[in-house]
């Protein structure tokens, strides 16, 4: 079964009398446990479309299911909710709270979720420990390097058990080395877990390690190839 199916995603932005159409017909779908890479130029619609496949944005035309859920017709307030429990974000700027430690951070998202005390202590040591930070959970950001930083987001965005991970140009900010064993970590959990990663990047290193990468160009799917 496909865990997200876009048909027909079209989007334009409106900014005072100009009109961009960012999005002009996108159809894809990503079947379960895929390793995913959005790849294309500058402005040719990756932030956009992975925006509404994390349902952060809605599309002007088409239609998306999430795990066979039609989002499409969801206001934002049951989007949010949907989003909270089945999709994981990681952000190209880490995107972590600053005042709270490596394990408060990992572990809020599951307050979110209002699980008993000692399961989100139980698998927010867990996730510590897959991404490689034992011994750092009482961190602040701060106190940690930006590859350190990025594990953090990547162990928050995966100890819910989304069934969907999203990361927007997710080693933008770190150097090669560190950008490459990000994505090695990313691969890893992807064949640990099963969860589906879906990321963008322009970085051909990062493209490589993708079992699929789907190239846009000028808000249309380019090409789509498995490997
Ligand atoms: N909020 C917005 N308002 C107006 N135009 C926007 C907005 N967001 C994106 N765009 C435009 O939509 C098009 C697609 O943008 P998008 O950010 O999805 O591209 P991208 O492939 O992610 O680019 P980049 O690689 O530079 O991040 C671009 O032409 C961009 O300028």
């Amino acid at each position: 079964m496909a865990i997200a199916e876009a048909k027909g995603i079209k989007k334009e932005y409106h900014t005072g009398e100009t009109v961009v159409k960012a999005l002009k017909g996108v159809s894809i779908a990503i079947e379960a446990g895929e390793f995913v890479s959005i790849a294309g130029p500058s402005g040719s619609g990756k932030t956009t479309i992975l925006n509404i496949l994390g349902t952060l944005d809605s599309a002007d035309e088409g239609e998306l299911k999430i795990d066979g859920v039609d989002v499409s017709t969801m206001d934002k307030r049951q989007r949010a909710l949907f989003r909270r429990e089945k999709i994981g974000f990681v952000f190209q700027t880490f995107n972590l709270i600053p005042v709270l430690t490596a394990y408060e951070n990992i572990a809020f998202s599951l307050d979110l979720l209002n699980l008993p005390d000692k399961e989100i202590k139980e698998r927010t040591m867990k996730i510590l420990k897959d991404v490689g930070l034992e011994g750092m959970e009482n961190r602040k950001p701060s106190q940690l390097s930006g590859g350190q930083q990025q594990r953090v987001a990547v162990a928050r965005a995966l100890v819910k058990n989304p069934i969907l991970v999203l990361a927007d140009e997710p080693t933008a900010n770190l150097d090669s080395a560190t950008g490459e064993a990000i994505i090695d970590l990313m691969q890893n959990l992807n064949q640990k877990y099963g969860t589906t990663f879906i990321f963008s990047t322009h970085d051909p290193m990062v493209m490589e390690h993708a079992s699929r990468l789907i190239m846009l160009h000028d808000g249309l799917v380019q090409s789509d190839t498995r490997r």
